[in-house]
This record gives structure tokens, sequence and C-alpha cells, in this order.
């Protein structure tokens, strides 16, 4: 038969045909490349001659280098000046003011569909809908839960899950073992963002050394966040698979798998038996979406709360990791600190409300602080110019041309901030000179019509925590320091140093 197949004229004929197809492509391919770098629109805009050409030199950086772009973007900037082109529709500004001309609430530009439609999950959800009107019904409905006024009427639940993270290091102490405050940190994070918003405690912060398996998953797959950017469709395949298959791909992913299997049962349960909502204490994001019409469907919905869950994790975990560091670190900020929480919070068994703490100058100048150093998300965080174009950092841009401004461009310039990479609270309790407050330059959660919905939550974890830890404990490093505050791009810092540990003995008065 094969030889049959062999002598018959198929067999040439097929190869003629392929080699034909293959020389197209080439072809077609170089041309584009010459296009691109001669004749398109952006080919005025300086950059590197491969970003032009091609967007696979993202995808060569971020996957085969496993480099930071945004840490790359620092060098090329320097290299190329305050705009540069990094794909062959996409531009990059290192200038502070170009941040707001990107990010602000007037402009309604489209989330890039390249990179958010599919980076988080395959359904459409609150961060993965680009256009602004689609997303805005969807933010209406989630907002108010979000509401700085919830919050505040929510503060004990969050104080419940810090009381538990703080239950797990009496347990450290009891047996003479120093504690990660990195894991600590991110187990509370999830516990407060899965009792908020689905009214289901994770119990991240009971498990042994804070090695929450949910937890140990997340970590394991933020690497992964390069190559679902540059192939979506291995998210899209993901999807098909039953999460037993994929637990058995990968072990690692266990505890991930557990949750969306927590999350797909309480979701069915919700909407066959829609009275289980009616027992919870308060809003949830499932009372906020089985109110509007259409009702989401099942994978939707744990979609959305699977976005909830990544959102609301590392972000605020990083920033408390990210100053906790710091502070212990700096003997003069740790003292400093202490004194203002000793004199708000007098007699351990009544501790302030959030709006006190928020009041305290040194406290806020510390949760600001750590904000800027850990920076939220640290990806250019890419919209669409719409037709027409805009006018950015001086230079026109064509409608279609993908900008970004990394958040690291904001929080390590040195006229906004002297000696950025320095951890400095007491730069927050000055103006800045011209009058202008520096919370202007403030940009974890990023600014305008797709900014962070939690950051009211953020901020209430933030300040809680700290003023629970360092009210509590005296505590002292073992063997990490700010300059182990190293990480890699993969849209979130993705943690590299040494383990965060932590000697604690708790502070009896
Ligand atoms: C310190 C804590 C946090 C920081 C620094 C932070 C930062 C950010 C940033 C920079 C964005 C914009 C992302 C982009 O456009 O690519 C964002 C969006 C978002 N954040 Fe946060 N976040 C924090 C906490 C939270 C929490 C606690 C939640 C909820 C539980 C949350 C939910 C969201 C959602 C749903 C979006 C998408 C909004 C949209 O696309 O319209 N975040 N966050």
């Amino acid at each position: 038969m094969l030889r049959l197949l062999a002598e018959s004229s198929l067999v040439p004929s097929l190869s003629r045909y392929g080699l034909a197809m293959l020389a197209s492509i080439v072809v077609w391919t170089l041309g584009k490349a010459l296009y691109n770098i001669y004749f398109h629109p952006l080919s005025k805009f300086p950059g590197p001659r491969m970003a032009a050409a091609t967007e696979w030199w993202q995808a060569w950086l971020e996957i085969v280098e496993a480099k930071s772009l945004c840490l790359t973007l620092v060098d090329l900037h320097a290299q190329y000046g305050d705009i540069v082109r990094i794909g062959p529709d996409e531009l990059h500004f290192s200038k502070p003011s170009a941040y707001h001309e990107i990010y602000n609430a007037k402009n309604k530009w489209r989330k890039n569909p390249a990179f958010y439609r599919y980076i988080v999950s395959p359904s459409e959800s609150t961060f993965s809908t680009c256009e602004y009107d689609r997303a805005k019904k969807r933010r209406d409905v989630i907002t108010p839960i979000f509401s700085r006024k919830s919050i505040i009427s929510m503060q004990d639940l969050v104080q419940g899950c810090i009381d538990n993270m703080c239950a797990n290091i009496d347990k450290h102490i009891q047996e003479k073992k120093p504690f990660d405050f990195l894991r600590a940190f991110r187990c509370c994070a999830l516990d407060t963002v899965t009792s908020l918003c689905f009214a289901k405690d994770a119990h991240a912060t009971s498990e042994p050394g804070f090695r929450a398996p949910i937890g140990e998953a997340m970590d394991y797959t933020l690497p992964l966040t390069p190559i679902m950017k540059h192939f979506p469709t291995i998210q899209i395949i993901m999807n098909y698979l039953s999460p037993d298959v994929i637990a058995w791909l990968s072990p690692q992913l266990g505890g991930y798998i557990n949750l969306r299997k927590t999350l797909d049962a309480q979701v069915e349960e919700i909407l066959r038996d829609p009275d289980v909502l009616a027992r919870v204490e308060h809003p949830t994001i499932y009372h906020a979406f089985l109110g509007h019409d259409p009702v989401p469907s099942v994978a939707e919905l744990r979609d959305e709360a699977l976005v909830y869950v990544h959102a609301g994790t590392d972000t605020s975990s990083d920033a408390l990791a990210a100053g906790t560091l710091h502070v212990l670190a700096d003997p003069a900020v740790h003292a400093r600190l202490r004194a203002e929480l000793d004199a708000a919070w007098p007699r351990l068994d009544e501790p302030p409300r959030y709006e006190a703490l928020e009041a305290l100058p040194y406290l806020t100048a510390v949760v600001k602080e750590s904000l800027r150093t850990s920076h939220g998300v640290v990806h250019p965080m890419t919209r669409v110019v719409p037709d027409g174009g805009a006018a950015i950092s001086g230079a026109f841009v064509p409608g279609g041309t993908i900008v970004a401004e990394s958040n690291i461009f904001v929080h390590w310039d040195a006229t906004l901030f002297p000696e950025p990479r320095a951890f400095r609270p007491e730069r927050w309790l000055a103006k800045a000179k011209d009058g202008e407050s520096l919370d202007n330059w403030l940009v974890p959660f990023s600014k305008g019509p797709r900014s962070c919905i939690g950051i009211n939550l953020g901020y209430c974890e933030i300040y809680m925590t700290y003023a629970n830890l360092f009210r509590k404990y005296d505590l002292r490093l073992e063997g990490v320091g700010p300059e182990d505050w190293k990480w890699r791009d993969c849209y979130l810092p993705h943690y590299l140093g040494r383990d965060m540990k932590v000697w604690a003995t708790p502070r009896l008065s």
C-alpha cells in the first residue's frame, strides 16, 4: 500500500503544494515584517527593529529568555527616549504625565483584547470584558459591594481573617519557628476575598506553615502568565478539560482545581436554590449578579469568582510583604510606626476601628510607600486608542494603536520620588514642592474607568493587617532583607527572593 502511494504521482504533487505553501508563508511573513518596519503608520516611532517587525519579539523575550517586559522597557526607554515601539501596533510610554493621558476617567478606551480576553479565563468577566460600555454594565453591578461604606461595614469580617492569621502565627511562636510572612499575608488575603465575595472562607490561614494548597497553586500558575499571554489557546483548551484531568496533568494545580470545584458547586447550589443567599449576612458577588439580567451562566459566574481570587490576593499580599520587609529592616521606621500604633491602640483587647487607623499619618505613609514599592500590576496595562487617534506625550498616536505605561515608570520616577528604590514613608508626609499632592502619582490601582474595583478592600486589608502585626508582635527578620525584593514581570510581580521568614514574639501589653 505504502509502495503504491510512493509510486503514485500523489506524493510529489503533495510535496510541491507543501513547498509552495511554505514559500508563500515565508514571503508573506517577510513582506509583512518589511511593511511593519518601513511603511506602517507607527514606523516613525523608535524601538528595536524586531519588535516593530513582529509580535513574536515579545514572546521570545518573555518566554524563551524568561525576561521581565517592564524591566526590559527601562533599558529601552533609556536608549530610545520617552516613546518606544514594542510591537507592530504597540507603543510604550515612560513619562509620568503620559500615564494620566492614557489612564483617566474621560478615556473610554478599550482594553487590548489580545492580552485581556483569555489571560485569566475564557469566559467574559469584569476583568476580561474589553469594551468600555459592556464592562461598565458589569462594574455597575458589582461596585456597590466594594464601596467604601460597604467595606467599612464588613471590617469585622476582615478582622476575623486577620485573627485567624494571628492564631497561626501564635502556633509558630509556641513551636519556636519563624513564619513566612509573604505566605501568611497571601493566605489572609485569600480568606478575606473568598469570605467577602462568596461567603466561603477558604481557611487558608489555618494551614500548617501557611502552605495552603490554593496559595501554592496560585504561586505555581503565576509564572505561566507570559505563556498564556502569547498562546491564549492553552487557556481555551484547559477550559474544556475536566478538573480531574487537569489535576492529573499537573498535580501542582490541585489546590486551584479544588477551589474551582468548590466555586462550581456553590454556584450550582445558588442557581438551584436562590434562597441560599438569603441566609448570608452580607452581600456577595452572587447577590449582585443573580439580580442582574441576563443572569450569567455557571461557568461565567465561576470565572468571575476566580477573577476576584486572582485580583485580590497577590496584590494586597505583595504590598504587605514588601512593606513589612522594608519596615523591619529599618529600625527608625519600625520604631516610629510602633509608637504611633501603641498610642492609638493602648489596650490590646480593644482594637481600633479601620476609620481610626486611616487617620494615623505615619501608618498611612507606610501603607502608601508599601503600595508604591510593590506597584500592584507591573506589566504594561494595554489599552487601544480609539478611531481618530489621540495625543500622548506630545505625539499624535493613530487610532487602533495599542498603548500602555507600566506603573513602575511612575513609581520609579526620580523627579517625583527622589531615590525611588529606597523605602521612605516620610516622603508622603510632606506635600510635593509645587503644592501638587504626591498622591496623584500613586498608581498601584491604576486610574480611569478600568482601575481597580477592590481599592477600598485593598486599603482596608493593608491598614488592618499592619496595625495587628506591629501592635501585637515583636518581629525580627530571619535571613532575608530588602535586597531580596526581586521579581519577574508575570503581569503581577512574581517574587524571586529568599523565603520571607520572620521570628515573632507576642507583645503582652
Ligand atoms: C492592594 C491591592 C490591590 C491592587 C494594588 C490592585 C490593583 C489593580 C490594578 C492595577 C487593576 C487594573 C488592571 C489592568 O487594567 O490590567 C485592577 C483591576 C481589578 N481589580 Fe484590583 N487590586 C487590588 C485589590 C483588589 C481586590 C481586593 C479586588 C477584589 C476582591 C480587586 C479586583 C479587581 C478587579 C475585578 C479588577 C478588574 C477591573 C476592570 O477590568 O474593570 N482588586 N486591580
